[in-house]
């Protein structure tokens, strides 16, 4: 006999036995049946792809506000762009399935690490050693900060090895996308909106295509049409996305990829830090070194972002940028065609 009903917006109704077991309540979604106001949503892939379409749709007025930069878009490297960003956040939120959410966190606060090696690799990005050492510090400081939290945490649930690949494989994706990003910026000049678009449209074409293979969108929508709060709260959310979206884009398109990572690298940290000292809880001395590490680690980079780059500097700098553009024309890269157009009307 059930003796209670548990019911949360994303989780399951469950029916709690008398013996202290569970199962699914016989009117959710898990039991096939239907009935209005109860259920566990499992459409993963719809509610990725409602913030998709918002994205879309949120960058596309952009487009029509400020107007285009005029460039040739490379549609390879866009989609691409588009396929490895959906993969990246597909297999991480798969992998929470596998491990539990501080080893989801731990594995993607090294980001910045695929984040350059991807960018080394594949788009010829030269690094200086300041930021190969803010890399090492502030991702060690995060590692260090979060496994001694875990250790202080002792609901750990068990972290499986698939869930560890899936990680691992977000992980590259990210790098992927990233690179992808560099290239694109070396090949020809994005408006936020234009690289905000095209890679949301790629993304959505692939995620349509699985949402609706799997049943996913259908299983969705239904759930949405039989709970508006449920509605009112993926709205929300997808808004409030593709508000932060516009801000990654914007840090890509003015800096680039490698700040973006390590700007919502630490913005968790920071997140966790504030949480722990609003909640009192206390911060072992191994902590703190984590949290000096980080610090110093950003103050670093900012200061190399800030040095004003002497005349000498600053023209390494910009015959780097070239070099790397001619050598991913070199590389034979079809999309590089709009590069000499670049190349060509630069006052240069
Ligand atoms: N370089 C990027 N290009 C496009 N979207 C990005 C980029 N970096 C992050 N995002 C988007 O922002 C979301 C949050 O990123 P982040 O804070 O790094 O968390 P996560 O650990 O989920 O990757 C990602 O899921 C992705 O949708």
């Amino acid at each position: 006999m059930p003796s209670s009903l548990d019911f949360h917006l994303y989780g399951t109704a469950r029916v709690v036995r008398r013996d202290g077991k569970e199962r699914p309540h016989p009117a959710s979604y898990n039991g096939e049946s239907r009935s209005r106001g109860v259920g566990r949503f499992s459409a993963t892939l719809f509610l990725l792809w409602v913030p998709c379409v918002v994205n879309v749709v949120f960058a596309f007025l952009g487009m029509q506000c400020v107007g285009s930069s005029g460039e040739k878009m490379p549609q390879q490297l866009f989609g691409l762009t588009g396929s490895a960003y959906i993969g990246a956040m597909i297999l991480s939120i798969e992998a929470l399935q596998y491990v539990n959410f501080p080893t989801k966190e731990l594995g993607k606060s090294c980001k910045m690490i695929p984040v350059m090696l991807f960018g080394v690799l594949f788009a010829k990005k030269q690094y200086s050693v300041r930021e190969y050492l803010c890399v090492a510090l502030i991702t060690t400081g995060i590692v260090i900060f979060n496994l001694a939290e875990r250790s202080n945490n002792e609901q750990d649930k068990r972290n499986s090895m698939y869930g560890l690949c899936l990680l691992v494989a977000s992980l590259i994706f990210d790098g992927v996308m990233t690179s992808s990003q560099e290239r694109l910026k070396a090949i020809c000049k994005p408006t936020v909106y234009e690289m905000m678009f095209y890679t949301n449209a790629w993304a959505l074409g692939f995620l349509s295509a699985a949402a609706f293979a799997s049943g996913q969108w259908m299983k969705g929508s239904l759930f949405c049409a039989d709970n508006p709060l449920v509605t009112g709260y993926v709205v929300a959310f997808s808004l409030a996305a593709a508000c932060g979206q516009f801000f990654i884009y914007y840090t890509i398109t003015t800096f680039n990829p490698l700040a973006c990572a390590t700007i919502t690298t630490t913005r968790k940290f920071f997140t966790i830090v504030f949480s722990v000292i609003t909640f009192g809880h206390s911060i072992s001395l191994k902590q703190w070194g984590g949290v000096a590490m980080v610090f110093v680690g950003i103050g670093f980079y900012m200061h190399g972002k800030h040095k004003r780059p002497s005349s000498e500097e600053e023209h390494d700098c910009c015959q780097e940028e070239s070099e790397a553009s001619m050598r991913l024309l070199e590389e034979g890269d079809r999309d590089a065609s709009c590069i000499g157009q670049r190349l060509s009307s630069s006052p240069e």
